[in-house]
Parts: structure tokens; sequence; C-alpha cells
């Protein structure tokens, strides 16, 4: 709509007209947790870092509770190439022995956590960064007969010490290391946690944040993007290997976190900057959805 008044700059016009399109969204989400899975490009590549940084301040001051669960496989790697320990994989799983836990929760728990609580401080945000382990949010136990070491699966989730950080107006930044029962730290799929979490907390939406378009039928045709899809839609993709690799974990976590109430699950490019704000704010959203009932499904 052109101003009549002619000393109105028009971009000024334009962004209060774009903020004024928000309202229905910032009505919607306000008071909902929504939990982010953090990871891949959007946290490697500076530039993008910064947007993600700026859109969750964003969420947050318009009263949207967002959760974040982090990655950092890459920087993982990285300090234990330093340390001439080769990494492993099995299953997309890292095997971890006792001295690759101690160097996994160095860099997540320590590093990166507090990177990205410092990024945040730094756009204005006010973040809090826990491990799995702080308040026992999640106790872990080791994942299948023990084959890959200290790896752990979700053995419970308590999210009572996320409340009052939410209510506050903290942001809570949480790395997927967590103890067992007695006592011993194990290193858990980011993505895992975020989904686990996502159902504890009954959130609005599990966004993972990752590399690729969102589920791809061809994963060499970027164009055969999956928009939307239903809960038995995404076991199929599963069992039928169109998703493989470092996209089953993420496939397989949104369909715990739906079966478990959590009402869509969404897997966005973070390649593209503000993808979390193209997701939340607008109609279309980006990426894949994932819906727990096909009435959800946008015609
Ligand atoms: N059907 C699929 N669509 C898109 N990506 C897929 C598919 N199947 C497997 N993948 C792979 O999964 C990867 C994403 O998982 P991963 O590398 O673990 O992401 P992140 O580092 O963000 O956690 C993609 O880069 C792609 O190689
Ligand atoms: C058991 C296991 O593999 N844990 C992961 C935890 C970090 C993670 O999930 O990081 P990304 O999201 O960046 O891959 C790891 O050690 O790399």
């Amino acid at each position: 709509m052109v101003s009549p008044d002619p000393t109105i700059n028009q971009t000024d016009a334009l962004r209060v007209s774009v903020l004024s399109e928000a309202l229905p969204y910032i009505q919607r989400f306000s008071g909902r947790r929504v939990v982010v899975k953090y990871g891949g490009a959007a946290m490697v590549q500076e530039e993008l870092r910064d947007a993600v940084y700026r859109d969750l301040v964003l969420l947050s001051s318009v009263g949207v509770q967002p959760v974040i669960v982090h990655g950092g496989g890459p920087e993982i790697n990285e300090w234990l190439a330093r340390l001439n320990i080769a990494p492993e994989f099995r299953g997309g799983l890292r095997v971890t022995t006792p001295e690759t836990m101690d160097v996994v929760e160095m860099v997540l728990v320590g590093r990166v956590n507090k990177h990205i609580v410092n990024g945040l401080h730094k756009v204005g945000g006010r973040a809090v960064g826990l491990c799995g382990s702080d308040g026992s949010l999640v106790t872990a136990r080791t994942y299948g007969e023990g084959c890959n070491g200290l790896v752990g699966e979700v053995a419970a989730v308590d999210p009572s010490v996320l409340g009052p950080l939410l209510d506050a107006g903290y942001i809570p930044v949480i790395s997927s290391v967590a103890a067992d029962r007695e006592g011993q730290a194990h290193n858990i799929n980011a993505d895992t946690v975020a989904g686990e979490l996502a159902a504890a907390l009954q959130a609005e939406k599990l966004i993972l944040l990752t590399d690729t378009a969102g589920i791809l039928r061809n994963r060499s045709d970027p164009g055969s993007l999956i928009r939307q899809l239903t809960l038995a839609g995404a076991r199929e993709l599963i069992a039928t290997g169109v998703v493989e690799g470092g996209m089953t974990p993420k496939t397989q976590c949104c369909i715990r976190a739906l079966a478990q109430g959590v009402a869509a699950a969404h897997i966005v490019d973070g390649r593209v900057p503000h993808a979390l704000l193209l997701e939340v704010f607008t109609d279309a959203g980006i990426g894949t959805m994932v819906v727990g009932s096909p009435q959800l499904l946008e015609s």
C-alpha cells in the first residue's frame, strides 16, 4: 500500500507493513514452545550463524519460547584430529571410547555451547547453557548392546528445570551429553535429544536445521523436495531407503516426537538465511513438514 503522506520513507512503510502482517503468527505462537535443533551449515558459516541468533532472539522477543538443542559433530572431529584420534561412525553414530567421550564433553558442553550462548547475547538475547545432566534434564542409558561405547540413548526426560528459565524469558541452549543413572556421561545424537525434548515439553513445533532443502524423494534432484508428510509416509520413506544416512535419525526423531503429541516437525534448510522465521511466520513454511495426522495436511 502506497502511503498518502510523502514524508514517510517507503522502506520504513514496507518494514512496518511486513511487521503488521506477522501479527497473526505472533499471536498464534506467543507463549508456545518451539524446539530447534541447531546444526549443519547454519552453525559453521559465520553470517548464517548470526542470522540464526537474530531469528531466535526475535522469536523470544515476541513471546515465542525457543529451546535450542545443538550439534557440533564437525567441531568434535576437528579436536579429535588435533589429538590424533581418528573419528569412527557406526550407523551414523560416533563410536565413543572413554577418551573420545572426554573430547565430546569438552567440545559440546564447553566450547560449542558457550559460543552459542555468547552469540545470542551479542544480538541482545538472554540465554542459559545446559547439558542433559543439568537438573537431570535428560537421563541417558547405553545405546544398544554398548558396541558403540559410550553412545547413549534417552532413557528419561525431566523438563522441569526449563520452565522457570522459559518463564523468565531465557533461551535454553542444550548440548546432547547426559549421564546415566550411575553418573557416567554419554554421547547422544543431538537430533534424538531434540525430538525427545520436544515431546516432553509438548512443543508446538520441532524444527531441525540441516544442509539440504528438506527430505528429497531423489537425493540427486533438489527439485524433488517432499513438502508434507504424514507419520505413515515418513515411516515408509525409511523402510524403502529413500531416507538414509544422517537423514534417518532426523526422520526417526520427527516420528517419535509426533507420536508423543508434538503437532508438527519440520526439516528445514539452514543454508537459507532466516529459515526459522520463514518457517514460523509464513503459511507456506519451508522444507519438509511432518504431521501426526493426515487431517493436519494443508491442501
Ligand atoms: N532422502 C533424503 N533427502 C535429503 N537428504 C538425505 C536423504 N537421505 C539421506 N540424506 C542425507 O542426509 C544428510 C543430512 O544429515 P546430516 O549430514 O547428519 O545433517 P546435520 O549435519 O545437519 O545433522 C544430507 O546431507 C544427505 O546427505
Ligand atoms: C552419538 C553421536 O554421534 N553424537 C554426536 C553428537 C553431536 C551431534 O549430534 O552433532 P551434529 O548434529 O552436528 O551431527 C557426535 O558425537 O557427533
